[in-house]
């Protein structure tokens, strides 16, 4: 079985029994500058081209990261269903078009800040920010935000994911998916 259309089965019946505004948050693990491990929360935006999409400013600590070296994890829990899945991959930059089209979907207020703001720069304080924002608000009026250059979207290539589902029982079944020259390989692994 493909395990990307095992994530896809899994991420509906959480949506289906889990009313959260974004069940498709996960934690996104680059390794850091410095060789630390580094994790933080994002939104798989969907699947495409056999990859987990993700989307935000390529200029980030995270964004660097990558390109310094392009290789990630992604962690999901769902609470409603009790599933974990865990995800390997390679990562590479999604085409300029279809970050495009990703820009546009977003709603107005968080356009407006990706185009302030440089995600992880100092600032001097809150309300500064919140001046930025309403200033910018008001001079753009009703006209459309323009996608700022550093805004974009990686995919993450999987090479391992790994599904698993808690029991009661406490004897958790884990499903290892490992990409092989023959395609997905699959073992079953002690909880
Ligand atoms: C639930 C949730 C979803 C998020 N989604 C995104 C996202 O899709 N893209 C993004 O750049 N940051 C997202 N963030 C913010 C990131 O956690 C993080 O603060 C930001 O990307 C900066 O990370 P960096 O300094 O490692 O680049 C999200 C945060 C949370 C809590």
């Amino acid at each position: 079985m493909n395990p990307l259309l095992l994530f896809e089965k899994w991420l509906s019946e959480e949506k289906e029994q889990n009313n959260l505004k974004l069940p498709a948050a996960c934690c996104l693990s680059t390794i850091g500058l410095d060789g630390y491990p580094n994790s933080r929360f994002v939104s798989l935006k969907e699947i495409k081209n056999q990859s987990f999409v993700l989307t935000g400013p390529l200029d980030s600590r995270k964004g660097r990261e990558i390109k310094n070296h392009s290789k990630a994890a992604l962690s999901f829990w769902w609470t409603c269903t009790e599933r974990q899945i865990r995800i390997q991959g390679d990562v590479s930059e999604i085409p300029k078009p279809d970050a495009e089209i990703y820009f546009k979907q977003r709603n107005r207020d968080s356009k407006i800040v990706s185009t302030i703001f440089e995600q992880g720069r100092e600032i001097q304080d809150i309300p500064y920010m919140q001046k930025l924002f309403e200033e910018k608000k008001a001079a753009l009026g009703n006209k459309d935000v323009g996608q700022p250059k550093n805004w974009g979207g990686i995919y993450i290539k999987p090479i391992r994911i790994e599904f698993m589902e808690f029991k009661t029982s406490r004897l958790h079944e884990r499903r290892l998916f490992e990409q092989t020259s023959n395609g997905w390989k699959m073992t079953i692994l002690q909880p």
